[in-house]
């Protein structure tokens, strides 16, 4: 059997039916956005979906930790965003009876709910397995209806060795249009699933599979000259500085505009050949970038055979805790155009110095 095979088929269908919870809640329009302590938002479809996935993988690995984005602190007295992040996951099934079973079936109580989003405080580390969980990523983008990710990634001894990407709003069709609006996908199914495993190569395939059992081979493209390369970038201009983007693009002499599009959609689009560069270029110095925002993406892009480094050009350090506190920033891109684009990263950072 292939190396993590059970790690793999759990993640993706916890991933999978986290994404059906994710889209109930926003075509129901349920509301109960609240601030985090940092001003930033989390909605019942991010707890939803932490709970969830923690349930399926406790039920399947009772001995892993957790680093999960979310806590359940505010939920312990706000019963009114507790009953409705409870109300959704009660009504949250994967359409196959069988997966269903193997994710261990439906939470059983409230305080069951209470106890798995919990269970997300572990600090990782350096060594052992534990998970990485970003329940929604990008869930300004999913407010906006716009591109979201449900991110979930198994770290064992500091090297990421499974990664999975649920993207409810991104087109099926590799080959499909590149942009992160979804207008633009008319015509196009939506809700892709990328997953990748270390040394064993990237995928993606229908969010809508029953069984997720049909997985299609996915390469990054190397586009013949740097002036043809598309880049993306966050939505967010507090994520990453769309400035400093341009004019490292224009320094590239690349003139089309950047993608921009939230989540990590970025990473999966690259993968596979949708776009050809993800700069993530730091706008804040004292901002740490948290492990679950990254450590699903930057697998599946290594493993469509992209290179991923910080803005140093450093490999991402998985075993710092619950941030990449050594690494600063983003640079992902094809192989033949990696060291390009470093060097014009540095040279326009430096250059602000
Ligand atoms: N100042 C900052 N710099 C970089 N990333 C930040 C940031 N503040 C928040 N983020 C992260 O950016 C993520 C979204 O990335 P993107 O801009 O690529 O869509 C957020 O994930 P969540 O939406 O899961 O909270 C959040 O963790
Ligand atoms: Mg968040
Ligand atoms: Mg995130
Ligand atoms: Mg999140």
């Amino acid at each position: 059997m292939a190396p993590y095979a059970k790690e793999l088929r759990v993640a993706s269908l916890a991933v999978q039916r986290a994404t059906l919870l994710t889209q109930r809640v926003f075509h129901e329009k349920v509301k109960g956005t609240e601030l985090k302590s940092d001003k930033s938002p989390v909605t019942i479809g991010d707890y939803g979906a932490q709970a969830l996935i923690i349930a399926a993988i406790r039920h399947n690995f009772p001995d892993d930790a957790i680093v999960g984005e979310e806590d359940s602190s505010s939920l312990q007295d706000n019963t009114d965003i507790r009953s409705q992040v409870w109300n959704a996951i009660k009504s949250t099934r994967l359409s196959s009876e069988s997966a269903e079973k193997e994710l261990g079936g439906s939470i059983k109580n409230e305080q069951a709910m209470l106890a798995a989003i919990s269970a997300g405080s572990s600090t990782g580390g350096s060594k052992g397995r534990f998970w990485a969980l970003d329940p929604i990523d990008g869930t300004k983008g999913f407010l906006r209806g716009g591109q979201y990710a449900v991110c979930l990634a198994l770290i064992v001894d500091g090297e990421i060795e499974v990664g999975v990407l649920g993207c409810p709003n991104l087109p099926v069709d590799d080959q499909a249009s590149f942009s992160a609006d979804i207008s633009d996908a008319e015509g196009h199914q939506r809700g892709v699933l990328f997953a990748a495993v270390r040394g064993h190569g990237a995928t993606s395939q229908a969010l809508s599979d029953d069984d997720l059992k049909q997985p299609k081979a996915i390469q990054m493209k190397s586009p013949p000259s740097l002036a043809d390369a598309t880049f993306c970038e966050s939505v967010e201009a507090d994520h990453s500085s769309h400035g400093d983007q341009a004019a490292i693009a224009n320094k590239l002499g690349i003139t089309k505009p950047s993608v921009r599009m939230d989540s990590q959609s970025k990473y999966g689009s690259i993968a596979r050949g949708a776009g050809d560069i993800y700069l993530r270029l730091p706008v804040s110095q004292s901002y740490e970038e948290k492990i679950w925002d990254h450590a699903a993406g930057v697998l599946i892009v290594a493993e469509a055979g992209g290179i991923i480094t910080d803005i140093k050009g450093k490999k991402h350090d998985f075993t710092q805790g619950r941030t990449l506190k050594k690494n600063k920033g983003v640079v992902a891109a094809a192989k033949n155009l990696h060291a390009d684009v470093l060097k014009a990263v540095q040279e326009v950072l430096d250059a602000k110095q």
